[in-house]
């Protein structure tokens, strides 16, 4: 399917902005799966499909640039977790649609990418495995911008919660489907 053929234009943030503390303390988009770093594999999926690929990350610009068309960092430098790339990532989409991934997740493929974007309208699309939300693979319009600020300002640091307060779409994913494992330690790695 070209970039065309989705059913409109949509931004992209991969999130790579994490401690990656069960990983050892390592940046875990540059961690190699299958001889290539993660981020690399969600760069290769997502690339054809958008002019706007952001990746959210807290160190290592310099090895993220090749990957993105902007990189965003979070507002302050203490880890308040996903939630904050996501907002960062909102206030600079060029497009009414975001779809969010995560950096640790290299076997997400183009068929779940096109099936959450199927799903966008005007509500948010969350991908659900075994009746579980899985909140860091979405689709989020960018309407949602003045709602996340209002909520980050009140204390919500929670993208799941924050997510299901505006009705949420599910993707229904089989319980083993791999494509939306994280490699979260090294021994998921081999
Ligand atoms: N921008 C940003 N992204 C984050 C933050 N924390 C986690 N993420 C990202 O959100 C996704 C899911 O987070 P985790 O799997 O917990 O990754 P992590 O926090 O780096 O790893 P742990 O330290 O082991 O929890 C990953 O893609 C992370 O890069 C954060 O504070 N800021
Ligand atoms: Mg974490």
């Amino acid at each position: 399917m070209p970039a065309s053929a989705t059913p409109q234009a949509f931004s992209v943030v991969l999130l790579a902005g994490g401690r990656g503390q069960r990983m050892g303390g390592q940046d875990k988009g540059l961690v190699l799966w299958r001889a290539r770093p993660m981020i690399a594999w969600l760069h290769q999926v997502v690339r054809p499909l958008t002019d706007d690929l952001i990746i959210s990350c807290n160190r290592n610009q310099q090895a993220y640039a090749p990957y993105a068309d902007r990189l965003v960092g979070d507002e302050s430098a203490d880890y308040p977790g996903p939630l904050a790339g996501i907002r960062a990532a909102l206030q600079v989409a060029r497009h009414p649609l975001l779809l969010v991934l995560p950096c640790d997740a290299p076997r997400v493929d183009r068929a779940l990418v096109e099936r959450l974007l199927a799903l966008a309208e005007d509500r948010p699309v969350m991908a659900q495995r075994a009746g579980y939300w899985e909140p860091l693979f979405a689709v989020i319009p960018r309407r949602l911008l003045p709602s996340l600020e209002q909520a980050w300002q009140a204390g919500e640091r929670s993208t799941q919660r924050w997510l299901r307060a505006h009705d949420p779409v599910a993707l229904r994913c089989a319980s083993e489907d791999p494509r939306l494992s994280n490699l979260n330690s090294p021994d998921l790695l081999g």
